[in-house]
């Protein structure tokens, strides 16, 4: 009897809301009213509350019951915020921060059972729309699954602002999903997983567009905006199927096992894009489809590290991250267990993409 397979075949929830402009930010008390929210927990970082939260909390203070710092991504962040709350009455948390802001309020939010919004202010990632947490707890990561955001409000004037190696990281994120959903497609072939097409293309499309976007520029209005839309359509991507399989393959497997093992000091799409040239190459060397090297070029041209020496690796803790990375997540199906790429193997594709 054929197995039942089906299990990304469920209720899609997806953000309500989302709006990426210049004027994002003066939205805030709009979105608040349209849906009928009154008593907000504002969540933010130390940095973004002075730069970006501060202005937004006045405009907003009447209907803010309570305003919590963030320092670290960890679950007892959510624990002391939920202690402080006590029975306080709460519809809504809104995040205005990093990654790290942005993912400790969708736990809380998910955990309390309440609308969220979030407001990135950096967008190092596709955690920005994402319903996926990555926490440290105890040093190790953990990818934690919540609920996705009920509103993402991407505004493009803070974000161009933002320092520039967060625009990077995100580029890499988002260029990592080209490998990502070649992984899926081979999981897919090989052992008959599910796979499908719409989430695929929401998160490779936005990446291919800007692999092919002449004069590539992140500092660009119009460039940045197809950045941060695709690293929406990524995180809505996960939602759509309740996985981070479109975004995530074995380039993800490489970044957190260098997380895991604590090498290096790259950013989460610092990793994963330098994850992806490793991954491209082995898929263009074993099945013939890819190109290592316009990732590669891609990466360059946004001035994002392509060398594991820029993100303070050496050849040996790469080796030994990409021989951890075939023990992180089995199910998920990638290159890593279709080929089992040997340590030799691997140097040579270190030394062939010049990573290290
Ligand atoms: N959910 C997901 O899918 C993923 C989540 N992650 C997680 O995300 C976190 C990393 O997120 P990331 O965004 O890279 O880093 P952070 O959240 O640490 O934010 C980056 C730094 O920039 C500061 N900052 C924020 N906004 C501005 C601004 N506009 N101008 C100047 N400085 C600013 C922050 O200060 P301050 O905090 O004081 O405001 C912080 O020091 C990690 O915890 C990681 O595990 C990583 C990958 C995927
Ligand atoms: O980073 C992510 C997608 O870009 C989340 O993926 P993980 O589920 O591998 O943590
Ligand atoms: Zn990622």
């Amino acid at each position: 009897m054929r197995r039942y397979r089906r299990k990304y075949l469920k209720l899609a929830e997806l953000p309500s809301l989302v709006e990426i402009s210049e004027n994002a930010r003066k939205n805030v008390e709009k979105v608040i009213m349209e849906f009928d929210l009154s008593s907000v927990i504002l969540i933010s970082g130390r940095t973004s509350y002075e730069m970006v939260g501060q202005k937004i909390h006045e405009k907003i203070s009447d209907y803010v019951v309570d305003v919590f710092y963030v320092e670290k991504a960890r679950m007892e962040e959510v624990r002391r915020i939920e202690f402080n709350l006590g029975y306080t009455d709460v519809d809504s948390v809104i995040g205005i921060g990093g990654g790290k802001v942005l993912d400790v309020g969708k736990v809380l939010a998910s955990e309390l059972n309440v609308a969220y919004i979030s407001i990135p202010t950096v967008a190092s990632h596709d955690g920005i729309a994402s319903p996926v947490a990555s926490f440290k707890e105890e040093n190790r990561p953990i990818s934690i699954s919540t609920n996705p955001p009920t509103a993402v409000l991407a505004d493009l004037t803070i974000l161009r602002k933002s320092p520039v190696r967060y625009l990077r990281s995100g580029y890499g994120d988002l260029i990592s999903n080209i490998t990502a959903v070649k992984d899926w497609i081979l999981a897919k072939e090989k052992v008959d997983e599910e796979y499908n097409e719409v989430a695929a293309s929401m998160a490779v499309m936005p990446a291919n567009l800007m692999l092919t976007t002449a004069n590539l520029d992140i500092g660009n209005i119009k460039h940045l905006e197809m950045l941060i839309r695709g690293l929406i359509l990524s995180g809505v991507s996960i939602s759509l199927v309740g996985s981070s399989r479109p975004a995530s393959g074995a380039e993800h497997k490489f970044s957190h096992a260098l997380d895991y093992l604590g090498h290096g000091n790259g950013l989460h799409g610092e990793q994963v894009g330098i994850g992806a040239i490793i991954m491209e190459y082995l898929h263009q060397k074993h099945y013939g489809i890819g190109d290592w090297e316009r990732i590669k070029q891609s990466l360059e041209k946004v001035q994002a590290p392509t060398t594991a020496k820029e993100i303070g690796l050496t050849r040996e803790q790469v080796l030994e991250a990409l021989m951890f990375a075939k023990k992180i997540r089995r199910k998920r199906y990638t290159i890593l267990e279709d080929v089992d790429p040997s340590k030799e193997e691997f140097e040579l594709v270190l030394e062939k993409t010049g990573v290290a």
